[in-house]
């Protein structure tokens, strides 16, 4: 079988980045997929966006949609206090089995927990089978047609609180309209627009944080 994008990724970071370091995971990936290969991580702009709503957030429960290669949970991870977990959900077997050893090799697998499988199933089913009460921080970085059945999804599971984040990615492009009017027209959250560019290119992207106001 040939080697896939994402196992070669991988294998770069394995060989060149330093074992047990999530920031030197993160650098790496970036450098590969800066100079070899494009793949959609959140990437180093976007990066800084999301440490900086995270450190603000300071979660002690997170949630991401769209695991991928692992470098959005690395990311956050390496920001995580102590005794505080992030859930990772991955559709995609194939970037699940990249995504563990990746996520192994920056030591950060005792704070996180990669759920496969479809959010549709994986989100009403996180306060009975993973013990989760309500989350903190949700980065939303999946197929961009469900942002805002999984958005809807999270409120009905009783999963937001008053306060809770969302931060998500691509909602200029490749685009989430459906997601950016709901959050932004409901009156059930408050948001704030990042503009920034697609990763590792110049195409222009943006982030969405929207604060869940409450039921
Ligand atoms: O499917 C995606 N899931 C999650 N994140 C993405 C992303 O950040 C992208 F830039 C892109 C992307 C794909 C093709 C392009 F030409 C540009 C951006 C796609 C995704
Ligand atoms: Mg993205």
């Amino acid at each position: 079988m040939a080697q896939s994008k994402e196992q070669r990724i991988l294998e770069f970071v394995q060989e060149n980045a330093v074992k047990g370091d999530p920031q030197s995971v993160v650098e790496h990936i970036d450098k590969y997929c800066s100079q070899k290969e494009w793949a959609m991580n959140v990437g180093d702009e976007k990066g800084l966006i999301l440490d900086k709503v995270f450190k603000e957030t300071n979660p002690t429960t997170v949630l991401e949609l769209g695991t991928y290669c692992g470098y959005s949970a690395i990311r956050m991870a390496r920001l995580l206090k102590k005794g505080s977990r992030l859930l990772t959900v991955e559709m995609q077997p194939e970037h699940a089995a990249v995504a563990k050893p990746m996520i192994e090799f920056a030591g950060v697998q005792d704070k996180v927990q990669i759920l496969e499988g479809a959010t549709e199933t994986i989100i009403p089913s996180l306060k009975t089978k993973y013990e989760v009460d309500q989350v903190d921080f949700v980065f939303i970085d999946h197929f961009k047609n469900f942002y805002t059945s999984d958005t809807k999804l999270l409120e009905k599971c009783g999963l937001l609180k008053k306060g809770s984040v969302l931060l998500a990615d691509n909602v200029v492009y490749p685009g989430a309209p459906d997601f950016l009017e709901y959050v932004r027209t409901s009156g059930h959250y408050d948001c704030t627009n990042y503009p920034s560019h697609v990763e590792y290119s110049d195409k222009l992207d943006a982030m969405e944080k929207a604060v869940f106001k409450g039921n």
